[in-house]
């Protein structure tokens, strides 16, 4: 299975983060080295490294790169307020996916804690961090998983949106997850794949994933999304979630809430599979789930080619709100939740994440 983010050591024992340049997929594999916290904070502002988890685990690696740098202070002191520096650039690359903050979260107590430590012993402990952030992100969409492919029939067509695939998290995905584990559950599954205008997350990512896996695809442009509902063909919605308030609202790829809507109209269970590092209790409902908005050149272009008039003014909002009520269950590592219950069992103190907030 295709890996978006993986480490090497150099000869002079520095560790290098490797991304897979998502930009350029299917067509080119390219290896994109990160050696500072600057340059993986581009990586993610640029979409090389995309998807919420996968952008927590880069936001991890990218603290331990910053760690690791010449420019680290060695005093305790010093250091603290340097990683506190190195956080806030890392933490200004994406607003939406709440991964990158709850990752910050989670690496703050660590670099804090090992502040006096000698530089290198420091680097290796934030690096053994951000790695066991990545593997257990592995292990949270195996659960996801398990828990999801029980809820599809032995024979299901599943409708994806965006790419919420290995690609996009630290391997296996979430809504992909799900299928993954209804097929190897011995379930057989196909899949209606979204291109996901206007990145093409769908048609460039979930496509070459499911493909590789020899999981049965056909690609559909984001407008035949109801046309395939009508016809019958879809039995469940699974998408991923880049932040899922507390009450259940979810943020996702813009065209997510168009889905759910049609969804509903159709009688079609709706499903969000999501990790609870993407789950954001001090975000109270959906309309303060902070939305970014990526450049007109999306949207007027395709790759170098212009599509649309000079000038013309362009909206281009990356993610959208799916209210809480079309959403029919979200699978977690934890179990399936209805939206209800995960705002439930959020309210109970068994259910904290560290998690910060944008
Ligand atoms: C498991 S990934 C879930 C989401 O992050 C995914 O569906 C999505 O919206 C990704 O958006 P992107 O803009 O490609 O980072």
């Amino acid at each position: 299975m295709v890996e978006a983010i993986w480490t090497t050591t150099e000869k002079d024992g520095r560790i290098t983060v490797h991304l897979i340049d998502q930009r350029e997929l299917p067509t080119r594999e390219i290896d994109v080295p990160c050696r500072t916290h600057k340059e993986m904070a581009d990586a993610i502002r640029e979409m090389v490294v995309r998807g919420a988890p996968a952008i927590g685990i880069s936001a991890a690696f990218g603290i331990a790169l910053g760690a690791q740098e010449d420019l680290a202070p060695s005093d305790g002191l010093s250091f603290s307020s340097y990683m506190e520096e190195v956080a806030l650039t890392i933490g200004q690359t994406r607003p939406t996916a709440v991964n990158l903050f709850w990752a910050i979260e989670r690496m703050r107590p660590v670099w804090q804690k090992i502040a006096s430590h000698p530089s290198r012993e420091r680097t290796r402990i934030l690096f053994a961090e951000a790695q066991a952030i990545k593997d257990d992100d592995i292990q949270r969409n195996r659960k996801i998983g398990t828990h999801g492919q029980a809820l599809l029939p032995s024979k299901a067509t599943v409708l994806t949106h965006c790419n919420a695939g290995a690609l996009a998290t630290g391997g296996y995905g979430t809504a992909l997850g799900v299928i993954r584990g209804a097929v190897e559950a011995g379930k057989s599954v196909s899949v209606f794949a979204d291109e996901t205008r206007p990145y093409l997350q769908g048609a460039r990512l979930t496509a070459y994933e499911l493909a590789a896996d020899g999981i049965p695809t056909t690609l559909i442009t984001d407008s035949m999304a109801a046309m395939v509902m009508s016809q019958g063909r879809i039995d469940a919605v699974i998408v991923g979630a880049d932040r899922i308030a507390a009450n259940g609202d979810t943020a996702n790829k813009v065209g997510t809430y168009g889905l759910s809507v049609l969804a509903r109209e159709h009688g079609i269970p709706f499903y969000v599979a999501a990790p609870f590092s993407t789950i954001d209790p001090r975000t109270p409902n959906g309309q303060a789930i902070p939305i970014e908005e990526r450049s007109a050149r999306e949207v007027t272009h395709a790759g170098e080619r212009r599509m649309a008039p000079e000038g013309i003014s362009v909206y281009n909002p990356a993610f959208d709100v799916t209210p809480a009520r079309n959403i029919s269950a979200i699978i977690t590592e934890r179990g399936v939740f209805r939206p209800q219950e995960l705002s439930d069992y959020l309210s109970s103190a068994s259910s904290q994440e560290p998690v910060s907030q944008a």
